[in-house]
C-alpha cells in the first residue's frame, strides 16, 4: 500500500497553524506523508522567530509556500482582519491548485503522490482545489464543536430575521444578550451575542457574516470533518453533529495527544518543526520554577486580539491588585496605537511580574506555578487550559469567543466572566476567585482527567485518530460526505 500524503493548508494565523502542526505531527507519526502549507509572509516570520535548526522539515514532513495575496507594504501589524481573509480566498486558490497538481502524481522524488487535502477551516478554497484535481479532502476544525454548530446556524438565524440587527442600537441597549435563541441542536439556550461576533451587524452584506456563513457550510463537503476537541468535553452538541454528517473525528485536545504519543511510542522526534510566527521566551520557563505552586496568574490575549492602550494598562494594574505574581504576555503588536506599559507600573511590581512578547503557552499552562489564566478565549488556549487543569478568567473579544466563554462559564464550570469594560477591581476580584473557588478547582480537575483519558488508548481521541489513519491509509475518505 503507497504511504498516504496528506497537503495540510491551514489558515495564515497562529490559532489554526498551531493545531493543523500538531494533528500534522501526530499523523506522520503514524505513517502519513506531510506536505505543510503555509504563506510566503509567514514562512519569512517563522524563519526569522527559530531558534537556530528549527523550523526545517523532517523525514515524512516538507514544508511549501504560497502567496497569500497581500503585498508586505499593505499589511498591518496585527496579520488577520477581514483583508487577509478576501485576499486568501482571491488568491489562495491558484498557486494551491499548481502545488497539487505538481505533487499530485508522486513525480517528485521521495514525495509520494498526494492522497489527501487537509486545509482548516476558514480555507474552504482548498476543497474546491481537491474536487478538481480529483483528490479527496478533510477539514480540520480549528475551534470547538458548539462553535462550528453555531456557525452553521447563522444562515438560519439570517432566515428566522435576527440577522442583519434591524439598527445600530441593537448593538448596544442589551438587545443581544436579552434575545435567547434556544433551537440550536445540542446547545444550551444561547444569547444572540454568544453565538458569534459576527452577529454583531447591520449590513446585510456584511463580509465577515457572510465569510462565516459560506465557510461553514463549505467544510461539510469534505469527505470529514476532523475537530480539535474531546468527546465526553462537547458529548451534546457532538451527538447533534453526528447527526447530521457521520464523518467527524474528535482528536483533541492535539496537545495531550502529542504528549501521550511520546509516551507510547519510539516516536522520532519532531521537537525541531516548530512554526511560532514570533519568538518565544522560554526565561518564563525558569521564572516560574521559582514560584510557590499555584501561585502565578498567567495572561495572555492570543495572536489576533487588539487591546487599546487604556486596556492594557487597567488589567496591568488589575493583575497586580490580585496580590499574586504574574507572567503577562504582550504581543508586539498587541496595542495597535503601540501603547506600552507605565514605568510606575514596571517599577511597583518588578518583585513579582514577568512580562514578555510570546511564551511556548501550552508549556506554561501546564507548569505547576499556574494558578490561574486570564484569557481572550480563543479555542486552543481554553482547551490547553483545560487539558492543564487551570482555571480561567474570560474576556472574549470577537469570532468564536463569546461562544466559548459560554461553554467555560456555564457548562463546564470552568471559567469566570469579565464585563467588556475592563476595570482593575472586577480583574483583581475575579482571579482571585477563581484561584480560591473549590467549586472550580474541582471542576478544573475533572476535566483535565476527562481530556486524559481521551487521548490515552481505549480514548474517544486516541481510537478516532486511529480511524482516522486507517481512512487514510484505505483511501477512503471521498469528498463530498
Ligand atoms: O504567547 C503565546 C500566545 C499564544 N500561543 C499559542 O497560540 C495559539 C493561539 O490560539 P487561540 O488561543 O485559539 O487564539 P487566537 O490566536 O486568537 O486564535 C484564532 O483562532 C482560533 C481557532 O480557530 C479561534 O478560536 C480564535 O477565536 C481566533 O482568534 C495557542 O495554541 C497558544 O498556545 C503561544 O504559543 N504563545
Amino acid at each position: 500500500m503507497a504511504r498516504p500524503h496528506a497537503v495540510v493548508v491551514p489558515y495564515p494565523g497562529s490559532g489554526n497553524i498551531n493545531p493543523a502542526l500538531q494533528l500534522s505531527k501526530l499523523l506522520r507519526r503514524h505513517g502519513v506523508f506531510i506536505t505543510f502549507v503555509v504563506t510566503e509572509h509567514n514562512l519569512r516570520r517563522v524563519r526569522a522567530a527559530a531558534a537556530e535548526g528549527a523550523a526545517g522539515g523532517g523525514e515524512g514532513f516538507r514544508i511549501e509556500a504560497i502567496p497569500d495575496g497581500i503585498l508586505d507594504a499593505d499589511r498591518h501589524a496585527q496579520d488577520y482582519d477581514i483583508s487577509l481573509s478576501k485576499a486568501t480566498v482571491d488568491h489562495g486558490a491558484a498557486p494551491l491548485r499548481e502545488l497539487v497538481a505538481r505533487l499530485r502524481d508522486g513525480s517528485a522524488p521521495g514525495v509520494p503522490p498526494v492522497t489527501c487535502v487537509l486545509p482548516t477551516t476558514l480555507m474552504s478554497f482548498a476543497l474546491d482545489v481537491a474536487r478538481e484535481l480529483g483528490v479527496p479532502s478533510m477539514v480540520l476544525v480549528a475551534f470547538g464543536a458548539a462553535a462550528l454548530m453555531a456557525q452553521m446556524r447563522q444562515r438560519e438565524l439570517k432566515e428566522r430575521g435576527y440577522l442583519p440587527l434591524k439598527d445600530e442600537s441593537c448593538l448596544t441597549n442589551g438587545y443581544l444578550e436579552k434575545t435567547i435563541i434556544d433551537w440550536i441542536p445540542g446547545m444550551p439556550p444561547i444569547s444572540l451575542g454568544d453565538v458569534s461576533s459576527f452577529v454583531r451587524t447591520t449590513d446585510p452584506d456584511d463580509f465577515g457574516l457572510w465569510f462565516d456563513i459560506t465557510e461553514a457550510n463549505n467544510c461539510t463537503k469534505a469527505g470529514a470533518l476532523i475537530i480539535n476537541t474531546f468527546d465526553a468535553l462537547e458529548a451534546d452538541v457532538l451527538a447533534a453533529l453526528r447527526a447530521e454528517y457521520s464523518r467527524i473525528y474528535t482528536v483533541g485536545q492535539l496537545g495531550t495527544m502529542l504528549r501521550r504519543s511520546h509516551l507510547d511510542e519510539e516516536a522520532t522526534s519532531d521537537d525541531s518543526i516548530d512554526l511560532s510566527l514570533w519568538k518565544h521566551d522560554t526565561g518564563c520557563l525558569a521564572w516560574l520554577d521559582a514560584q510557590e505552586p499555584g501561585s502565578v496568574v498567567y495572561a495572555n490575549f492570543g495572536s489576533l486580539t487588539v487591546l487599546t492602550a487604556d486596556q492594557l494598562v487597567v488589567f496591568a494594574w488589575g493583575l497586580a491588585a490580585t496580590g499574586h505574581p504574574f507572567l503577562l504576555v504582550v504581543r508586539e503588536d498587541l496595542v495597535r496605537s503601540g501603547g506600552t506599559l507605565p514605568p510606575e507600573f514596571l517599577a511597583e511590581t518588578a518583585e513579582r511580574c514577568r512580562v514578555v512578547t510570546w511564551c511556548p503557552q501550552e508549556q506554561v499552562l501546564r507548569h505547576r506555578a499556574v494558578g490561574c489564566f486570564l484569557t481572550h478565549c480563543g479555542w486552543n488556549s481554553m482547551l490547553e487550559s483545560i487539558a492543564a487543569g487551570v482555571p480561567m478568567v474570560c474576556w472574549p473579544v470577537f469570532a468564536d469567543q463569546h461562544n466559548n466563554r459560554k461553554y467555560a462559564c456555564e457548562v463546564w464550570g470552568v471559567g469566570l466572566r469579565l464585563d467588556e469594560e475592563v476595570r482593575k477591581e472586577q480583574v483583581a476580584g475575579r482571579v482571585r476567585e477563581a484561584m480560591e473557588s473549590e467549586e472550580m478547582r474541582k471542576s478544573t480537575a475533572r476535566w483535565k482527567a476527562e481530556a486524559e483519558a481521551a487521548a490515552c488508548p481505549g480514548g474517544s481521541s486516541h481510537e478516532n485518530l486511529l480511524g482516522l489513519v486507517k481512512a487514510l491509509k484505505e483511501g477512503s475518505l471521498n469528498s463530498e460526505a
